[in-house]
């Protein structure tokens, strides 16, 4: 793995939540750079979704996304919603980024009042200062901080950059000593190995979930760039039985093939290039108790 060779680098994840329309996108793009915007689509069916890793000095920062906690609407978000506090509940520093010229609205509300819950270190981001006057932003920074204790509160324009650079440095500075948790030469596409594992989770959920429930996760082993321009990827589902793998893989391999082909559909559209799309069908027994596995999807394996 390459990265720093002292010994005193540090990495973590914090879940970044806000509202639609908030400005997540935005920040995420100057806090990493351009190639996290290509997964601005929203997968709600992510536990924890990452959006981004940013590096600063010998932090490693992974973003992750908890969707579906603002007024989940779908059935299938309304479930998750609970895990998704869990994943929150599971990152290093939980970020609330909120549309100051909004003001404390009712979704805003919303999450304040369960933000106690959550026992991680909690900044606040007031988002678009350059809409709001100086005067009306301490007030809302101040009103915010008396609900909840926040560890920092930052005032940016994601949009003309003013704050990010001091927000980075806070953010680094907050996260856990340890090796990085992922290599250098994967940074850049690894937010879209997790997506494009997230699509296929998605079809199989589609296709599967009266016989499959929660049963199974998926890999993107492979992410290889052709000199044509195509994108080549290996995934593997693995499942936790060999009966469940014949679910998976259907009457002679009739369901991998529809799920391969609608999850190869929307990868392409993400990956913005013509993908081939390979999947293996594994059984590991017992693999939500790997922590590997958390690693994989970008989520730290629950402690105790
Ligand atoms: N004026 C101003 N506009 C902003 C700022 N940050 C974001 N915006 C705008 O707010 C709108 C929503 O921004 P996005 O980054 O798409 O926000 P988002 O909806 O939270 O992102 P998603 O998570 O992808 O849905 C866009 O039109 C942005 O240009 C800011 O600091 N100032």
């Amino acid at each position: 793995m390459e990265q720093p060779e002292q010994t005193n680098t540090k990495a973590g994840f914090v879940a970044l939540i806000g509202a639609p329309n908030a400005g997540k996108s935005t920040l995420l793009n100057s806090l990493v750079g351009s190639k996290v915007s290509i997964v601005s689509r929203k997968v709600q069916t992510t536990r924890a979704l990452v959006r981004g890793i940013a590096i600063e000095g010998e932090a490693q920062i992974v973003f992750v996304d908890t969707p579906g906690i603002f007024k989940p609407k779908r059935r299938l978000d309304r479930a998750m919603v609970t895990s998704a506090w869990g994943g929150a509940g599971d990152a290093d520093v939980i970020a609330l980024l909120l549309d100051a010229r909004k003001g404390i609205d009712e979704e805003a509300e919303a999450i304040l009042a369960k933000l106690p819950e959550l026992k991680r270190p909690k900044v606040l981001i007031l988002n678009k200062i350059d809409l709001i006057e100086r005067s009306k932003l301490l007030e809302m920074a101040a009103k915010l901080n008396e609900t909840v204790p926040f560890a920092h509160t930052f005032m940016i324009s994601a949009l003309k950059g003013d704050g990010i650079q001091t927000l980075k440095r806070q953010l680094a500075e907050m996260m856990p000593e340890g090796p990085w948790l992922y290599p250098e030469d994967q940074i850049s596409d690894a937010p879209l190995r997790m997506l494009a594992a997230e699509i296929t989770r998605e079809k199989i959920y589609e296709r599967l979930h009266e016989e499959l429930p929660y049963q199974s996760t998926v890999e993107t082993d492979q992410w290889q760039v052709r000199p044509d321009g195509s994108v080549r990827i290996e995934q593997t589902v693995f499942v936790e039985r060999d009966s469940q793998r014949k679910i998976v893989l259907g009457k002679g391999g009739q369901t991998i093939k529809a799920i391969g082909q609608a999850a190869r559909k929307e990868i392409a559209e993400i990956a913005e290039s013509p993908v081939h799309l390979f999947i293996f069908v594994k059984v590991r027994e017992n693999w939500s108790d790997d922590p590997e596995r958390y690693r994989e999807m970008g989520l730290e394996f629950p402690r105790g």
